[in-house]
């Protein structure tokens, strides 16, 4: 559930406990909707597979001056807060009128839509209208629409041939009507350390009650470590399932853990060290968890009327991960002498973040052994069952060893005792970084794979190069090397060098340890061009390996905050 999204409002002023003094425009100007122009009606249309996009439903960059041109009745885009709208189809079904949501049209009109009705839910209201993101160059938007903050929940529903096969077939219909806001704890304002940042923050509130509030929040204190991190619920629905979406903010890369029982809904989110907990109590009672964006079955097929009582609990930064059972799912091989032990909790859904890890506890004759291991993202795994829910861990066997032997001879439905997220790789780091360089030996490759990923998948600002150097003794300890190659041959910002320190005779590869040469070969030598302040290195490895990549990057004068080890 890397929801970046903030969204959090009520789409009438008919939802309980919405506040009037919420609303600033005017009754006045509201029209009465021609029957069949109701919002039961627009949700009609969204569902009925008519493409409102107007171009195929994919979504795209939309740059100022094509937006611009789309500006009548009969071809109408807007912008809010990056994302581009066709609004062609809704202005029959705008109930503050055609004319008004004309003004709006051929432009990025945020402003306006803010200044008249900031609380509405527009994002869902317009789901099936999206025609893509607007680029900007403003630094400031960056910080929220990142491209690669492309909005999962939504794009899902959203995203071009998906769309009109799974709407109908789930008999989707869209929540439109979030949660009370005198609930939403946009503010931490019991949080006496803040409140003088909270105090030069009140103009803007009162200028923008809600939601966008809370993006002038985020936008001035997201990186701040010790300020919790305001966070939000939204939800909706099917017939037969609810889905639940927390939303963080941007680079925040938040650790969940759900449970469900009967009612009671209990979501754990943990960003940059506070831990909140949302407790849900819905309308009617659920079943289990589908997956990590914390879809629950339904314990009766029907639509509610509202989602149920939320309350988010104070940000607290006791946070002791907590010790969950899991089962073994499956067991196999990776390489000769490692095991991809597959994972499932017991109860609920865990996520851990991007470069973070889990503890494996496990007693054995009387005294307890742990051990960490960061889990493997679905995209490295050969595996037909890609159920979100699962952990993969990949486990090394050191035959003398007390756990690994355990571990890799685990059997399906086997216990285990796990706890976490543990881990302080903070995201946000990576913010303005184009090259990274990743210095990975053995087993340590785990947390690199997460990064990876991240850079490659992030446009804003481009990736640039994701540069791999992985060491390993032999040939066969290569783990993941099928998905390197792979992903290399696709995406030209990624190599990898493999680097063996007792290789066969065979291996025309670069052979020896971790040394000077060899990284200031890449750094210096003119395989990895960068500006000093956009790049990043992460190392991770046994401590001598570690040790020994800090000491050279030193010697190359690398600086601490460009460097980031990961340790278990
Ligand atoms: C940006 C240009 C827009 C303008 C100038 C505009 C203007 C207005 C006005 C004047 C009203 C009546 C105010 C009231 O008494 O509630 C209204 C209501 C409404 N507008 Fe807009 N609007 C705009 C965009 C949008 C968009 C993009 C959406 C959603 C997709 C939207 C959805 C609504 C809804 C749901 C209401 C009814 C609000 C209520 O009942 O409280 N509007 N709009």
């Amino acid at each position: 559930m890397s929801v970046r999204k903030l969204l959090f409002c009520c789409i009438c002023n008919k939802c309980p406990g919405f506040t009037e003094s919420s609303s600033s425009a005017s009754n006045d100007n509201k029209r009465s909707l021609k029957s069949g122009n109701e919002l039961i009606d627009w949700i009609r249309l969204g569902n009925s597979g008519v493409d409102l996009t107007g171009v195929g439903g994919r979504v795209r960059i939309v740059c100022p001056a094509e937006l611009k041109k789309h500006c009548t009745k009969d071809d109408a885009w807007l912008a809010i807060r990056g994302r581009v709208y066709n609004i062609t189809h809704y202005l029959p079904y705008h109930p503050g009128g055609a004319e008004e949501l004309m003004r709006g049209a051929g432009r990025d009109a945020t402003e306006l839509f803010d200044k008249i009705h900031p609380w509405i839910n527009y994002d869902s209201l317009l789901v099936k209208c999206l025609v893509g993101n607007l680029r900007s160059d403003t630094p400031d938007n960056d910080i929220f629409f990142d491209a690669s903050d492309s909005f999962p929940e939504s794009d899902l529903l959203i995203s071009s041939s998906k769309a009109g096969v799974q709407i109908t077939n789930r008999n989707y219909i869209t929540n439109f009507t979030t949660p009370p806001k005198k609930k939403i704890p946009y503010l931490q304002a019991e949080n006496s350390q803040n409140s003088r940042k909270i105090k030069s923050l009140k103009q803007d509130e009162a200028l923008f009650p809600g939601f966008l509030g809370t993006l002038h929040v985020l936008k001035r204190e997201a990186y701040a470590e010790d300020v919790p991190p305001a966070i939000f619920f939204d939800w909706e629905q099917t017939l037969t399932k609810l889905t639940v979406a927390i939303y963080t903010g941007p680079m925040s890369n938040p650790s969940t853990y759900s449970q469900i029982a009967e009612r009671n809904l209990l979501i754990k989110v943990t960003v940059n060290g506070w831990i909140r907990t949302i407790k849900l109590i819905t309308e009617d009672s659920l079943l289990e968890s589908l997956h990590t964006s914390i879809i629950a079955h339904k314990a009766e097929s029907k639509i509610w009327k509202c989602c149920g009582e939320v309350t988010i609990g104070p940000a607290s930064k006791d946070f002791s991960p907590q010790i969950m059972s899991f089962k073994v799912v499956d067991n196999k091989k990776l390489t000769h002498d490692t095991r991809l032990l597959t994972i499932t909790p017991c109860f609920g859904t865990v996520i851990i973040p991007i470069g973070h890890h889990i503890r494996i506890h496990q007693t054995i004759a009387g005294s307890e052994y742990i051990r960490s291991y960061t889990p493997v993202s679905n995209y490295w795994i050969d595996s037909k069952s890609h159920n979100n829910t699962y952990l993969h861990l990949a486990i090394k066997r050191y035959d003398n060893g007390i756990l690994s032997p355990m571990l890799t001879t685990l059997s399906f439905k086997d216990d285990l005792k796990v706890s976490g997220p543990h881990g302080t790789f903070a995201l946000h780091k990576l913010k303005l970084i184009k090259t990274i360089l990743l210095l990975a030996a053995g087993s340590g490759i785990t947390p690199m794979l997460g990064v990876i990923k991240f850079m490659l998948s992030r446009t804003n600002p481009l990736c640039e190069r994701v540069q791999l150097l992985f060491f390993n003794k032999t040939e066969k300890d290569i783990m993941f090397q099928e998905g390197f190659e792979e992903l290399a041959n696709r995406d030209q910002r990624f190599t990898v060098v493999h680097i063996l320190s007792n290789a066969s005779s065979t291996w025309t590869g670069c052979k020896g340890r971790i040394n000077i040469e060899l990284i200031s070969a890449v750094l210096i030598g003119g395989s990895m061009t960068y500006e000093e302040d956009s790049l990043f290195i992460c190392v991770c490895g046994p401590t001598e390996f570690s040790y020994a990549a800090l000491k050279i990057l030193k010697n190359l004068r690398i600086g601490e905050s460009s460097i980031y080890v990961f340790t278990g």
